[in-house]
């Protein structure tokens, strides 16, 4: 099967997360942790910077990494870094998804997360959000 080398940005400020909603594709309609597909010869890091500016226009610190997600989708197999984010400058602007929202550690299943993200999920719930 195929890997999709994905990162992804868990953005915090400690008491909440940012999660976005797909504005289009197959998994349209869904919730996730903005990110996006690795581009030839970039590091996680860069394609990461790259992603949060191009959908959110925003400037990112980014922290530790929280977890690598591996998940068989029935078309690829998706291996997802996900790295705990800081806002450095800016205001999130959905400029490709739907509809975002910041979630608490109370209401971080609120939302309809990814197949791929569920397990991830229930662990930020019992985890120090870096
Ligand atoms: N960014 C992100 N992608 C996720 C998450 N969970 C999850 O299963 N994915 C999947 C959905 C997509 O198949 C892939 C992300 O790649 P992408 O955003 O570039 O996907 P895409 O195919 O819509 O983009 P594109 O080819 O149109 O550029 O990873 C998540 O939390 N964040």
């Amino acid at each position: 099967m195929k890997t999709i080398q994905v990162v992804a940005a868990i953005i915090t400020d400690r008491e909440r997360i940012f999660a976005t909603q797909r504005g289009y594709g197959a998994f349209k309609g869904g919730w996730e942790f903005p990110g996006g597909k690795l581009e030839a010869g970039e590091s996680p890091e860069e394609a990461l910077r790259r992603e949060i500016r191009e959908e959110l226009e925003l400037e990112i610190e980014i922290g530790s990494l929280a977890d690598t997600v591996e998940y068989d989708y029935p078309d690829f197999h998706l291996s997802m870094d996900c790295f705990f984010c800081r806002i450095k400058s800016g205001t999130p602007l959905l400029k490709e998804h739907e509809a975002a929202r910041w979630l608490t550690r109370e209401n971080l299943d609120s939302v309809n997360w990814l197949p791929a993200d569920q397990d991830l999920i229930k662990k930020l719930k019992n985890t120090d959000w870096k």
